[in-house]
């Protein structure tokens, strides 16, 4: 997968202090549903992508994936043809629909969108609707760790086969430990992490690099209290308006027994910014 220069005639309007969460997310729905071809996009996938991108050239920036990025993820898609793909972050369903559709066109059955916001989540669904896609996805509203553990509890979440991290930053190490912990990650599972350039995601990166050795060690060690000092006050903080402060389980061990391929693919946000996304390929067990 090559790099592309940015193209700047798609950039989305610069991100500004606040930027998500002020009541966009709904403008979003109402500028899409408010169209006078709304019938036209109904059940293509791409044409509400359009709409959505149109929303964030010329009216407020959103937090999404984006067109570059997202095709890194869709090409891993389309290698690896999952059945089952769940995603952790949502936000007003970008994502969804760009690898839900993928997911669909690949012969896949299922995609899993855990938001934990409840009005994002109901943008999603609206969207996802939209764009003919509610029989492949399935929004979850909740923090992601509870979703996963009662999915799985409930037999609904087995395996995953991919996994596009895209939520709270410190968490994308958590979570991955606690799929691998219930076994739905195992070898054949691909991960797919976002802004692991912007704003970064130095202990994410560490742990997929390292080996079972590295892992096993580490693990001995036991997990430091609190979100990693590696995080800006920013990123540590990014929900904490809303959700009050983020209680992660630091001291989860995953499985330091699976074996990564990591590679990290660079790319844009959708606002011109570098970023790069963290292909990980579960490979063994050792
Ligand atoms: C960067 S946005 C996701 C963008 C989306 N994947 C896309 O590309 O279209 C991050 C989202 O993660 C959600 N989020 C943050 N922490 C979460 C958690 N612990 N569980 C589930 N969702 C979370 C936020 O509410 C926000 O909507």
């Amino acid at each position: 997968m090559a790099e592309k220069a940015f193209d700047p005639t798609k950039k989305y309007q610069e991100q500004e202090e606040v930027f998500f969460d002020d009541g966009r997310e709904i403008e979003l729905l109402h500028f899409v549903y408010g169209r006078s071809d709304v019938e036209e996009i109904r059940n293509n996938p791409s044409k509400v992508l359009a709409a959505i991108d149109e929303f964030a050239r010329t009216k407020k920036y959103l937090m999404n994936v984006g067109e570059d990025k997202g095709r890194i993820v869709t090409e891993t898609i389309h290698e690896r043809k999952p059945q089952v793909m769940v995603e952790l972050g949502g936000y007003i369903g970008y994502s969804c629909v760009l690898f839900g559709e993928a997911v669909r066109a690949a012969g896949g059955k299922k995609y899993w969108s855990l938001e934990r916001n409840p009005e994002f989540a109901a943008v999603i669904s609206s969207l996802v609707d939209l764009a003919g896609l509610s029989e492949v996805v399935k929004v979850v509203v909740g923090p992601s760790d509870a979703s996963i553990r009662r999915l799985h509890s409930t037999g609904d979440l087995q395996h995953i086969d991919m996994m596009f991290l895209d939520h709270y930053k410190p968490a994308y190490t958590t979570d991955l430990k606690l799929c691998e912990e219930l076994q739905l990650v195992t070898p054949g599972s691909v991960l797919a992490a976002d802004n692991v350039i912007k704003p970064g995601n130095p202990p994410y990166l560490e742990y997929v690099r390292s080996t079972c050795e590295e892992k096993r060690q580490s693990a001995s060690k036991g997990g430091a209290d609190g979100v990693d000092t590696r995080f800006a006050d920013r990123t540590a903080n990014q929900y904490k308006s809303r959700q009050g402060q983020e209680k992660l389980d630091e001291s989860r061990q995953g499985n330091p027994n699976l074996v990564y391929e990591s590679k990290l693919v660079h790319s844009f946000e959708p606002n011109g910014v570098p970023d790069g996304v963290e292909i990980t390929r579960c490979v063994g067990e050792e």
